[in-house]
């Protein structure tokens, strides 16, 4: 038998290759993990925005879900882009059935060209079925917002809020720090229901941030496939994506995507 630590991905593809499926995948190749996915919706995407979104039928997500557990049992897995109530309740219902640990739930809901990624009307799903199996929640700030109901203009707001999620049932909770004003540095707030830790990073004024978010999330997966405790997870996910935002690769001609090489040619 092998002990290969297995990553899994149930998330939406990215035709541009910056986020979702694809970043993931990059990411956790990069960090040693064996990558697996579950493709819950496929997007036309490029560095300019999302050009047409096709939703997986419900039952073929639930097919790849099972295929993954009749053979391969994820050391961790993460979500991204959900799309709908039906899918957030499959995939939640298959968590649960097969009792896989280690889950970072990414509650993508908006695209940066401002492409809708979940439906409105699933958000209740998602708090409902979703944040209850979360061992580490990741939303950036307006997500935050989105889910707790109440706005985040302040460091007590932020704090407020992961309180909030915690009580919704997700057991760690990340605030994204990068939607902050640009004369703010990019802090990730982090709470695990006793502690408050603050994740520092320095911001880097670019438009080469397509995939941030996945990038981030992907690589606390994978530290948790290998073995990290969550703290440690969300400290190299911290320099991984600094790194990556601070060697872009300068493509296409809109958000341009992150460097998934970066951290490794400097850290390894
Ligand atoms: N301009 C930036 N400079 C440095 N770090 C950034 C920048 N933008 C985002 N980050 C970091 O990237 C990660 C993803 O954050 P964020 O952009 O808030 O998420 P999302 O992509 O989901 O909107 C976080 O760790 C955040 O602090
Ligand atoms: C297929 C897909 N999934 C997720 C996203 C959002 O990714 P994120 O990392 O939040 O990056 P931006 O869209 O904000 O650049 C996506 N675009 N596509």
């Amino acid at each position: 038998m092998s002990n290969t630590p297995k990553a899994l991905t149930i998330a939406g593809s990215d035709s541009g290759g910056g986020a979702g499926i694809q970043a993931d995948l990059k990411t956790f190749q990069e960090l040693g993990a064996y990558g697996m996915s579950v493709i819950t919706a496929v997007t036309a995407q490029n560095t300019k925005g999302v050009q047409n979104i096709h939703a997986i039928p419900v039952e073929m997500v639930a097919d790849q879900l099972k295929s993954i557990a009749d053979d391969l049992r994820p050391e961790s897995l993460k979500t991204g882009m959900l799309f709908s109530a039906e899918i957030i309740e499959a995939v939640s219902s298959h968590i649960e059935e097969y009792q896989w640990t280690n889950v970072v739930v990414d509650p993508v809901m908006i695209a940066k060209g401002g492409s809708e990624l979940l439906k409105k009307d699933a958000i209740e799903a998602l708090k409902k079925h979703l944040l209850p199996l979360a061992d580490i929640l990741t939303p950036n700030i307006p997500e935050a917002e989105q889910l707790t109901g109440r706005k985040i203009e302040n460091k007590q707001d932020r704090e407020d809020a992961a309180k909030f999620l915690h009580g919704l049932g997700a057991k760690k909770i990340v605030i994204k720090g990068g939607h902050l004003p640009n004369e703010n540095e990019p802090v990730d707030l982090y709470y695990d229901g006793e502690r408050m830790i603050e994740f520092e990073g320095k911001r880097i004024i670019t438009t080469q941030t397509h995939g941030t978010g996945c990038t981030f999330a992907a690589a606390i997966t994978a530290e948790l496939a290998v073995g990290k405790s969550p703290i440690e997870a969300v400290e190299t996910a911290k320099t991984f994506i600094q790194e990556a935002i601070s060697a872009p690769l300068h493509l296409g001609s809109g958000h341009g995507p992150t460097n998934h090489w970066a951290y490794r040619r400097k850290y390894q």
